[in-house]
């Protein structure tokens, strides 16, 4: 599933570079706004932060939300007190758009996460260029090398890279890397199957001083204790927060646990 959908995010990104060149995007990114400092936004708190995520549809999900207005929606989180919003981009299976990530950039004040299958420079580029802040980079979709080369771009433009893991060596990997965000994703990306103490199991072999993000299988606020306990310092919400009402009240129901 994984290679898949790294593969089809490649295939768009080259659709996209036959009307806009490298270079263009590059020229782009170096003059966009300076990127938010998302790691310091996404620090260790006396309560848990959360990145609030637009999600249209997904892969284990199908259509979950109609969201006509990204930047409304993202209004409403950063309103809800979300640290960070992460907006998925890719267009085959989760129905976003770089054109939404410009949008919530353009809405909000607070960091803004391109959340896509990043395996080429050009995707990091234009992640800049429309405004991200904080860019992801999945272990398990990377070999060393080009994790290396990703995370030094995400660095080099000013943008934060969150590095994604989903068991001990992904994040012997992204430790080696010198990542200062790491997240542990409870979604098995092959079965889509849900664990929530995987955050649990790996939090432990992450730094002090790093920040550590559970991603995924928020389902409720018993869900957010459960990961804070966990060593949490941040929470990653999608679905629960586009399908539960009230984005403003959900947040501050997560937010109020210590
Ligand atoms: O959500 C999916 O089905 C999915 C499938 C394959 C790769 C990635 C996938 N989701 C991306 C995410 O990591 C989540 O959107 C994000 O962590 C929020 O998860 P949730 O709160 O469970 O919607």
């Amino acid at each position: 599933m994984l290679d898949g959908l790294v593969a089809g995010a490649r295939d768009d990104a080259a659709r996209r570079r036959q009307s806009r060149s490298l270079s263009d995007v590059e020229a782009a990114a170096v003059a966009a706004p300076p990127a938010l400092d998302a790691c310091a936004a996404l620090q260790r708190g006396e309560r848990i932060k959360v990145i609030a995520e637009v999600k249209r549809a997904s892969p284990s999900r199908g259509a979950l939300a109609e969201i006509p207005d990204p930047a409304d929606l993202a209004r409403s989180y950063a309103a809800g007190g979300a640290a960070a919003v992460s907006v998925l981009t890719e267009e085959r299976r989760f129905g976003g758009s770089l054109d939404d990530l410009s949008a919530v950039r353009a809405a909000v004040d607070i960091p803004v996460l391109r959340k896509d299958f990043i395996a080429e420079p050009y995707q990091v580029l234009e992640a800049r260029a429309a405004g991200a802040d904080l860019v992801l980079l999945i272990v398990a979709a990377l070999d060393d090398a080009t994790l290396a080369r990703l995370h030094a771009l995400v660095l080099e433009l000013g943008m934060t890279p969150l590095v994604e893991t989903h068991d001990a060596e992904e994040v012997r990997r992204a430790v080696a890397l010198g990542a200062s965000v790491i997240g542990v994703n409870a979604r098995d990306l092959s079965t889509f199957e849900l664990d929530r103490d995987l955050f649990g199991r790996l939090a432990p072999s992450i730094p002090d001083g790093t920040v550590r993000i559970a991603e995924s299988a928020v389902s409720g606020v018993a869900d957010v204790e459960h990961y804070r306990r966990a060593g949490a310092d941040v929470v990653l919400v999608g679905e629960a927060l586009v399908t539960g009402g009230d984005p403003v009240a959900t947040l501050h129901e997560f937010l109020a646990v210590t």
